[in-house]
């Protein structure tokens, strides 16, 4: 369903992320991880057609997306690190704003949007400003507003920051549910006791190169692991975080009057 070939992208001159290629099948949930600066914001901006490659494509059903950008983001559903709503409008609002927009009919964006929210716990808030909303709430409505077009191809960028561990739950059974239904998912995230628990697949990158395209639990068995914790630190080489928090504790404590 989503194919991503070859991709490099250089921010002047620097290469951000090289040679990156995979695919993500109706059904699969597959984990997109990586350190802080590794590419992964990179590579899903190029996804979602905000940036374009340097060298690749994306396919999606075999057709390049950039032929037909506002084609492919009407089966696209994209949960942004970081959220930029229009705090102004109420949650119910902003679901309506985006439903319009999807050109949705009245009836199923009223229906869709104070279903939704009350599903996620915000139907007392739906008339409230999105600005008098906790950071997990904020999350909730784009989530939401992820869903309301019914999208082929779901990409949830870090989407449980926030949550509490109620929603957390319902997120995760979300995704189960999406997968079920046949949906492609392309899910980042620094959470990888979740991503262990829910990606059919992960994907780790490590300075903008794949290092590893497996199951997890292929993954752990190969490398003789215990955990995808453990072989993610193994991949992408992390310091001794040990040591560096003793250091740090050491570094603070120095004598500074
Ligand atoms: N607009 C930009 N201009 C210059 N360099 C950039 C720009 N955006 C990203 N980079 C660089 O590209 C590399 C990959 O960054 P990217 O944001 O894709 O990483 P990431 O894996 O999403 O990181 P994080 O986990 O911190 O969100 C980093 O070295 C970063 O400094």
């Amino acid at each position: 369903m989503l194919e991503v070939q070859g991709l490099f992208k250089r921010y002047r001159s620097i290469p951000a992320i090289e040679n990156i290629s995979f695919r993500v099948q109706p059904g699969e949930i597959v984990g997109y991880l990586g350190p802080n600066g590794s590419g992964k914001s990179t590579t899903v901006k190029i996804i979602t057609g905000l940036l374009q490659p340097n060298e690749g494509r994306v396919l999606f059903h075999g057709q390049n997306i950039r032929e037909d950008l506002p084609g492919f983001r009407a089966s696209l559903g994209y949960v942004p690190e970081e959220a930029h709503v229009y705090t102004h409008l109420s949650g119910l609002e902003y679901l309506q704003l985006i439903g319009r927009l999807r050109c949705m009919s009245e009836e199923a964006i009223d229906l869709k949007a104070n279903r939704m929210l009350a599903l996620l716990g915000l139907q007392s808030w739906r008339h409230s400003a999105i600005s008098s909303y906790s950071k997990g709430m904020k999350q909730r409505v784009l989530i939401a507003a992820a869903l309301m077009h019914d999208p082929k191809l779901l990409i949830f960028d870090e989407p449980l920051s926030g949550l509490d561990v109620v929603s957390a739950r319902l997120f995760k059974n979300l995704l189960q549910e999406l997968a079920a239904e046949g949906k492609a998912i392309l899910y980042i995230s620094h959470v990888l006791e979740v991503v262990e628990q829910v990606c059919s697949r992960v994907i780790v990158i490590a300075n903008g190169k794949i290092v590893a395209n497996a199951a997890p639990a292929e993954l752990t068995r190969l490398m003789e692991l215990p955990n995808l914790e453990s072989v993610f630190a193994q991949l992408v080489q992390q310091q001794d975080t040990k040591a560096a928090a003793r250091e740090l504790v050491q570094v603070m404590s120095v004598n500074h009057v």
